[in-house]
């Protein structure tokens, strides 16, 4: 379960964001600029809320009036950006471990079941430069995974990649709810890839989230506000 009610603001920008996540996977839709980088931000604990509280499977991350305020290291999160961000000198094993020896990490799934889920067999001993866009994604997702022990927050994990490698990688993500058990927060601006991901979807726009009642909602809130990305 995820609990947050948090208020944040920066610059000009009001977020006021509070909800009760119980389903494995819920994806975090709205236009470009509504706040769902800063919800990912905040969880995370790579940006702190001004007040309020954060809790994910009975643990208190954040709690402005007990003044708890768990530092990132310590939320067991993995993240998948936009990007890959590997480390270019390392293969892709070693970036792949680098958070379980440099962070102290424990990891939940077992290596090799991982490697066999996201078909990563013959990428581990690849460096960077070596590996294509979509290869490279699915690295950085075994990565995440593997430093994952209370969360896993996939931020716009599809936006740098053609169409083909979209689906590919929307496979293999669609995968991870059978090895990780621990919630699963998927953000995109795409109601399809809302649809085809999620359990249950929080639609944010200006930094607030609004209910909705079905997947259909998503488009058509998206379609009001005038955005017309989609895969
Ligand atoms: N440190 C900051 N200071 C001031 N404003 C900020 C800061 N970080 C983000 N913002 C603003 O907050 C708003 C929300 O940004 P955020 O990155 O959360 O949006 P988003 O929904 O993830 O958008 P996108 O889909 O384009 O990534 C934007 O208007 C952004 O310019």
């Amino acid at each position: 379960m995820i609990f947050f009610d948090i208020d944040k603001t920066l610059g000009t920008n009001k977020f006021t964001f509070q909800a009760t996540l119980t389903r494995p996977v819920t994806t975090v839709v709205g236009k470009s600029g509504a706040g769902k980088s800063t919800l990912a931000l905040l969880i995370s604990g790579l940006s702190s809320p001004d007040k309020g509280r954060i809790q994910v499977e009975g643990r208190i991350f954040f709690d402005s009036e007990k003044g708890i305020n768990l530092p990132c290291e310590k939320r067991g999160i993995g993240m998948v950006f936009q990007n890959p961000r590997l480390f270019p000198h390392f293969t892709a094993e070693e970036n792949m471990r680098f958070p379980l020896s440099h962070c102290n990490r424990k990891s939940i799934v077992k290596f090799d079941e991982l490697v066999d889920l996201l078909d990563l067999g013959s990428l581990l001993k690849r460096k960077l430069g070596e590996l294509s866009g979509g290869e490279a994604q699915r690295v950085s997702l075994g990565r995440a995974i593997l430093a994952s022990e209370q969360l896993l927050i996939l931020d716009e994990p599809l936006s740098s990649l053609d169409i083909v490698r979209k689906k590919e990688l929307l496979e293999y993500i669609g995968r991870i709810p059978c090895v990780l058990r621990i919630p699963i927060l998927y953000i995109t601006h795409s109601p399809n890839e809302a649809k085809k991901v999620g359990n249950e979807s929080l639609f944010i726009d200006a930094g607030q989230i609004e209910p909705i009642d079905s997947p259909e909602e998503i488009f058509q809130k998206l379609q009001n506000l005038g955005d017309q990305n989609e895969i």
